[in-house]
Order: structure tokens, then sequence, then C-alpha cells
């Protein structure tokens, strides 16, 4: 996702169902005519075509035989009338077309748009033509589609994205699930999806952000009331909207009263992981922060970060003085799952302190079944949460907000499902997508700052499902900026790390919780 265009996207996610019911609403309640609609759709296509390639002189548009092909066949028209040469290609047989969308087809062609039905066009005939567009409109599949695009449609989506032309997706990336985020056979990689009425899930998690490009939203001008129609699957946050939530700091704080965490991480040869998590911590603002690892990473740790105290354990007894006194416990990361990690997770979950459980605590979670607890938060990547479900990693992406919500009912407190699109689960509230983050992140270590960050938040005072979402906002957050500044590829989470005060600085200028999220536009 483009990160510039990231907070001009609206709050409320919605599944493809429930955004079927918002254009039925608007158009059966509200009293907006379909067509019309269909026409608002297709201008608010068209304006992100003229935006992203002002200088289109040649467009290829692609339509599909439901709504998603209407606003195709509107789009062409808009392309034409504007005086570039455009390409329409009639994937379903115009006979087979009902409703608005062959309102849309009948329009186009009263006036004059040249629409050619697919089979008229030689697969090298189609290439060739993609190839000499200036851009490509992808309406071939929109809210309406099951299952994987059959045939001709998934080849024609490789031929789209073979040929290396910019595509604007119409409503979303034709082959992605709006629901899910899910591709489960071709897709489109667009550039942009402007996407309407409602924001779709699927285009913000699992495979949605590579495929969906820079997304634009826009409600098509439809009454507000129409939102009464159905409810939203998940938020959409970012750390420019979880900022706003992190109080200031009492002028007179004390290291005392911002929270003690303790991390315990670190099996041997895996020190770095506690490291990291710890100063991690420590650079979101807990007043202390006490790492407990194996005795061969304590100077290497102390070297790196100073402020941190660090203890040498080697048995489950050693970390009993430890636990009293600190006010969240981190677990996991870099912990192994032999007998050391085995006995600091008998320590950690024996006593009734927040948690944070990552990595090998998750690890060794999914062989032991343990009982249900409400003040933890789970961070497993979708490897961990397919183990702790017993189930497969593809059945984990299928539906990752669905995946969250076994993970929480299963396990109680706070799941929160990492990749792109992480999803943040609790009971009694509807679950957190986070939006930011980029590919640099796909590097080890990762994980165990995001458990620090957590861990550091929940320390000074955040409920657990607050301090996850925010949390993992920030991680994002930081990732995204040390990105911007040095480039993905060769990213680390120390840079990561380096990015977290300036990132909470934002905080401080906002100020008091509750003030305007977002100054949106
Ligand atoms: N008035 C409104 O409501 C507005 C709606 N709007 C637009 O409508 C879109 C939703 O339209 P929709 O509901 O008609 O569904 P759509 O995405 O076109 O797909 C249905 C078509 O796809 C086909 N198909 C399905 N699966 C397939 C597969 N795997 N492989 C191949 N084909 C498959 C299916 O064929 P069938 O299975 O019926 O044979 C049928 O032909 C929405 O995304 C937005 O763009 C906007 O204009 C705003 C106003
Ligand atoms: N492509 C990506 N886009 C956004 N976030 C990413 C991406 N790749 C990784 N991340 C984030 O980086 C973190 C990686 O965590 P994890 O896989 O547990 O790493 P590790 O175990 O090595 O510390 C997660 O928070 C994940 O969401
Ligand atoms: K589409």
């Amino acid at each position: 996702m483009n990160l510039t265009n990231a907070h001009s996207l609206p709050e409320a996610l919605y599944r493809a169902d429930a955004v079927q019911a918002l254009d039925r609403c608007a158009i059966e309640t509200q009293g907006i005519d379909g067509f019309d609609l269909m026409h608002r759709a297709a201008r608010a296509a068209f304006r992100q075509l003229l935006r992203h390639w002002p200088h289109a002189a040649r467009v290829a548009v692609l339509c599909g035989g439901g709504n998603n092909g209407g606003d195709g066949y509107l789009v062409a028209a808009n392309a034409y009338q504007k005086g570039m040469a455009v390409d329409c290609v009639a994937v379903t047989d115009p006979d087979r077309l009902k409703g608005d969308a062959r309102r849309a087809f009948d329009e186009a062609t009263s006036l004059g748009v040249p629409i050619e039905p697919v089979e008229a066009v030689s697969d090298k005939a189609l290439f060739d033509r993609l190839c000499a567009s200036d851009a490509i409109v992808d309406a071939l599949l929109g809210t309406g589609i099951t299952g994987a695009p059959r045939a001709p449609f998934d080849r024609i989506i490789q031929r789209v994205n073979r040929a290396g032309i910019g595509v604007l997706a119409v409503d979303v990336p034709s082959g992605l699930n709006a629901s899910t985020g899910l591709a489960s056979g071709d897709v489109i990689h667009a550039r942009v999806t402007p996407t309407f009425i409602g924001l779709k899930a699927g285009l913000m998690t699992g495979d949605g952000p590579d495929c969906a490009g820079d997304v634009v939203f826009d409600d098509l001008g439809v009454p507000e009331a129409t939102y009464d129609a159905a409810s939203p699957v998940a938020r959409c946050v970012n750390w420019r909207r979880a900022s706003t939530m992190l109080a200031p700091r009492r002028r007179g704080a004390h290291k005392g009263e911002c929270g003690h965490l303790l991390v315990v991480a670190g099996e041997q040869g895996l020190g770095g992981a506690g490291i990291l998590a710890a100063e991690a911590a420590a650079r979101t603002g807990a007043g202390l922060v006490t790492l407990a690892t194996r005795p061969e990473h304590v100077s290497a740790a102390l070297t790196r970060c100073p402020s941190l105290m660090v203890r040498g354990v080697t048995h489950g007894n050693d970390l009993c003085p430890l636990l009293s006194g600190v006010d969240g416990v981190v677990f996991g990361p870099g912990a192994g799952q032999g007998p050391w990690g085995q006995q600091m997770m008998q320590q950690v979950l024996a006593r009734p302190h927040p948690l944070v459980l990552d990595a090998d605590a998750l690890n060794l979670m999914a062989s032991r079944a343990p009982a249900r607890r409400e003040n933890q938060v789970l961070t497993p990547h979708p490897g961990e949460a397919a183990r702790l479900l017993g189930i497969t990693t593809s059945e984990i992406a299928d539906d990752r907000l669905a995946a969250a919500d076994r993970l929480q009912e299963r396990f109680g407190g706070v799941a929160l499902l990492k990749g792109v699109g992480t999803v943040v689960q609790t009971r009694a509230e509807r679950p957190a997508v986070i939006e930011g983050g980029n590919p640099g992140m796909a590097t080890g270590g990762m994980g165990d700052v995001l458990s620090g960050i957590i861990g550091s938040l929940l320390v000074q005072g955040l409920p657990a499902f607050e301090a996850a979402w925010l949390g993992a906002s920030l991680h994002a957050e930081a990732g995204d900026r040390a990105a911007r500044k040095q480039g993905q590829r060769g990213l680390l989470p120390m840079d990561l790390i380096g990015e977290l005060p300036a990132c909470l600085s934002d905080s401080e200028r906002v100020g008091a919780p509750g003030s305007p999220a977002d100054g949106e536009e």
C-alpha cells in the first residue's frame, strides 16, 4: 500500500455481504437509483484513472458479467467521451448481462464505445492491446466473486499481470475475496483500487494490500442512514488514530508509576530475541525493564542497553524473586521449547500478571492445551496460530479475521494474528485490523520488538486490547518511518526500535485522549 495515501481511509471495515446490504439499502430504502449509483461509481473510478495516469491516451477496459462489469462499461464510456482510445472487452457475453449492467453496456454501445466480445480477440491480440495501453481498467469481478476465477477470467488475469501495465481495479482487484483478503487463484495486481460505499476488509489484510495497491475510498454520496443497514466486521486502525489514545505523562511522573516489565526470553544461542524485546519495551516508555535471560547473554544485553536490569536465570526457581514486584511479563521470544523454556513457562503461567505470550511460549502452549486466561495477549504469526489451533497455515489464511476469533475463543484474552493487516481480537469489542507496515519487516526479530512494545504499554496501564492494537499500530508506523529513511530490504529490528521515540512524540504533540482522531481529510 502506498504509505502517502494511508490515512484517508475510513475506520469501518465490511465483509462483502455487508457492503451488498449497504448497496441495497442505498437503492431500496434511501431511494438512490441503482443505475445512478453505478454512474457515480464509474465517475469515481475515472477520476482516479485521470489522477494516476494524467497523460493516458489509450486504455483497455475489461468487463465481467455482473455489476462490476457494469461499472467498467461506464468507465469506458467516460474515457471515450474524454477523447481517449478505448479497447473495451466483454469477457461475459453481453446477452447474459442483466439489470444495471445491461443498461451500462447499452449506454456505452450507444455512445459508440468499441466493445468486442472476448471470443473475437485472440490471446495474442488481447495481450498486444493490453501492452499498448497506458492503463488497464479491471472491471472483471467485484464483491460478487465466489471461489477462484474460472475460465476465461483466470487466463485474462494472467495476461493483465504479465503485460506489466498499470492497472486500476474497480472496487476490488479481480480474484480477491473482498471479505477475507484471500486470493485463492489468479488475482489482479493493481496500482490503485478505488472502492465504493464500504471499505472491504479483504483490501486491508492477507493478500489484499499486495493486490490492491493504493486503496482510495469513495462513499458515492450515499446518505449517512445507509450505514444503519449493516455492521462493520472490524475497525481499520493506524498509528495516527492510535496515538491520540495515549495520555500524556503527568508533569511529576516518576519511574515507579510508569510500570515495571519483566521480559523472560533468550535460550542459549537466541539471546538477541530477549534483548530486542527488552530494548523495545524501554523505548516505548516502561519505567523499568528487567530482562531475565540465560546467564551467557547478560553482558551482551547490558552492553547494548545499559538502562535494562539484566538477570541471568538458569532454573525456573531463579525467576520467582523477579516475578514479584513487576507489573507484567513478556514471555517467549527465543525461549526455546527445551527444559529452560518449559521451566520458565511454568513459573510465568502460575502468576496472575498481565502477560504477552509470543514465539516459543505459543509453541509450548500448542502442545499443552493451557486453560483460558483473560489478562493475556497472544501474538502468533500464521504458523504459530496454525499450531495453536491444530490446523494448517493455509486454513489460517482462508479467513484471518475468523482465525483470530477462533484463537481468542479458545485461549481467552486478546489474540493478535500477525502478518500484513495484523488482526487484533478480543471478546467484547470489534476487532482491529492494523494499517501500515511493510515487507522490510519480514525479517527475524521484528516480532520480538512487537512483544516488547505491547508489554511496555500493558505495564503503563493500558488494558490488554488497547495495548495490543496501539502497540501493533506503533510497530507498523515505526517500521514505515524506518523504511522511508533507509529503504525496506535492509531493515533491521534495531532500526525500528530507533524510530519508536519519534513516533511516541506524536502522541505528546497531539495531546490528551479523546482529541480528534486523524484530522480526517
Ligand atoms: N448497484 C449496486 O449494487 C452497485 C454495485 N457496484 C459494483 O457492483 C459490484 C458487485 O456486483 P455483483 O454483485 O453483480 O457482482 P460482481 O462482482 O460483478 O460478480 C458477479 C459476476 O461474476 C461472476 N462470477 C462470480 N464468481 C466468479 C468466478 N469465480 N469466476 C468467474 N466468474 C465469476 C458471476 O457469474 P455467475 O456466477 O453468476 O455465472 C457474475 O457474472 C461491486 O463490486 C461494484 O463494483 C457499484 O456499481 C456501486 C453500485
Ligand atoms: N510484509 C509485511 N507487512 C507488514 N508487516 C509485516 C510484514 N512482514 C512482517 N511484518 C510484521 O513484522 C513482525 C514479524 O513477526 P515474526 O514473524 O514473529 O518475527 P520474529 O519471530 O522473527 O520476531 C510482525 O508484527 C508482522 O506483522
Ligand atoms: K474488479
